[in-house]
């Protein structure tokens, strides 16, 4: 049996500078700076815009490294020579109970289960591995704590005064979170997931393959992609489809490239990452145009798709008949896709049964060309558009063969890729 997840907690980072990543989480992507726990060892910062919680740890020099009891809480320092994003951490009912059962199915624990306490009650952890290169999970029990975020973080106050809710960036939660995998380690990693938490392949698109999921080789784009999900859990820990209720949390989707377009972004992405693991995460808003817009001001940059995007046949009628305005999506390079639901009872599509998915990539946010953050509106749409993993995909692309390509290193470019 699989351990069921609560929800998702939050996502931690590593990085050399955390206040770098700290300032552009709160000046440019809006989060709020709401904890932090500054000791002599380490320094954690936590973030919020909604339900999406980052907490950006810094790495530990190499002369401090060996003795983690004393640095980062929650998580573990991990000796890893790159900015990155590596903890999907979840709140689950019970992490003694969780630790026996994953133990038993022949997970690796970093960290054994651990309680952290203050004031207001009792936290557990345990930390288990992956099997994704870096990535691994902590699992939060803090069903008796009544703190705002965890044990050992002191909390700083919001200025109220500033307004609940910032309507000009209206972000609510991680929408999904894209890993890049080595070729032909799709199905290991899903059925890893499976086993271990309990996760449900989902389809991309209509045209996806069971065997060999969303394929798109051709036109330069090499790209197998497949999702996942799994649903948020009642008190009684039983996932919410059982009890009748379905509520999906945050999707997973793993990329992994084809070899006969040439090398790509997932090559890139683990050749300079220098292993498996996070590659970027959907953020989902309410109104792309509008965050998109405040965050672009606020010095954001965005990959943008060919300007022939917005020009081929049919596509500035499709995104008028979706509301918006050609030239207002194509100013922040906001993709969008249509997704042709048919009504059942009807027989045939009409407008209210269209369903449209909006995204934007952002350019990466470290110095290497690794994570980056993708907005997300979606009005219907569940899953994602060929069109759009086609246009971001291609945004992504041209960023790193024309622009981003001077800025490296160079032993980076000529190295030769692990995979
Ligand atoms: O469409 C999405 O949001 C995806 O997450 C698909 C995707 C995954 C990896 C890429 O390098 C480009 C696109
Ligand atoms: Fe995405």
């Amino acid at each position: 049996m699989a351990v069921f997840l609560s929800r998702l907690h939050h996502v931690s980072l590593h990085v050399s500078n955390a206040e770098k990543i700290a300032n552009d989480l709160v000046s440019k992507f809006k989060f709020d700076l709401f904890a932090a726990r500054l000791t002599d060892k380490s320094k954690q910062f936590a973030f919020r815009k909604g339900a999406a919680v980052f907490v950006v740890n810094e790495r530990p020099s190499k002369s401090s490294q060996g003795n983690n009891s004393l640095g980062c809480l929650y998580d573990l320092s991990p000796l890893h020579p790159v900015d990155t994003v590596n903890n999907v951490c979840f709140e689950v009912e019970d992490v003694q109970r969780s630790f026996k059962v994953l133990r038993d199915l022949g997970c690796n624990f970093l960290v054994p289960p651990t309680t952290v306490e203050d004031v207001n009650g009792p936290v557990t952890y345990s930390v288990v591995k992956s099997i994704v290169g870096n990535v691994c999970h902590t699992l939060i029990e803090k069903t008796n704590y009544e703190g705002v975020f965890l044990p050992g973080f002191d909390v700083i106050e919001k200025d109220w005064s500033l307004g609940e809710e910032d309507m000009s960036c209206p972000v609510t939660h991680f929408d999904h979170i894209t890993y890049a995998c080595p070729r032909k380690t799709t199905y290991q990693v899903m059925g890893w997931y499976e086993k271990v938490f309990g996760f449900q392949r989902f389809f991309i698109d209509s045209n996806e393959d069971v065997d060999e999921g969303f394929v798109i080789n051709q036109e330069g784009i090499g790209l197998r992609l497949t999702a996942m999900e799994y649903w948020k859990c009642s008190k009684a820990g039983i996932a919410l489809p059982f009890a009748g209720k379905k509520e999906p949390d945050c999707k997973f989707v793993i990329a992994e490239s084809l070899p006969e377009q040439g090398r790509n972004q997932v090559d890139t992405f683990l050749e300079q990452h220098r292993a498996p693991g996070i590659q970027h995460i959907g953020l989902y808003t309410k109104n792309i145009v509008f965050t998109a817009h405040t965050m672009a001001e606020a010095g954001v940059q965005f990959s943008s798709p060919p300007p022939a995007y917005y020009t081929q046949l049919g596509k500035q009628q499709e995104i008028e008949e979706a509301g918006h305005s050609p030239q207002m999506l194509a100013q922040h390079g906001i993709l969008l896709d249509t997704d042709l639901h048919q009504d059942p009872l009807s027989q045939r599509a009409s407008s209210e049964s269209k369903r449209h998915l909006l995204q934007v990539f952002t350019k990466p946010i470290f110095a290497e060309n690794t994570f980056f953050l993708e907005l997300i509106e979606r009005r219907g749409a569940t899953g994602f558009g060929e069109g759009n993993i086609k246009a971001l995909w291609q945004s992504v692309q041209a960023y790193m063969e024309n622009e981003r390509v001077d800025h490296l290193p160079r032993q980076r470019l000529t190295m030769a890729s692990a995979f």
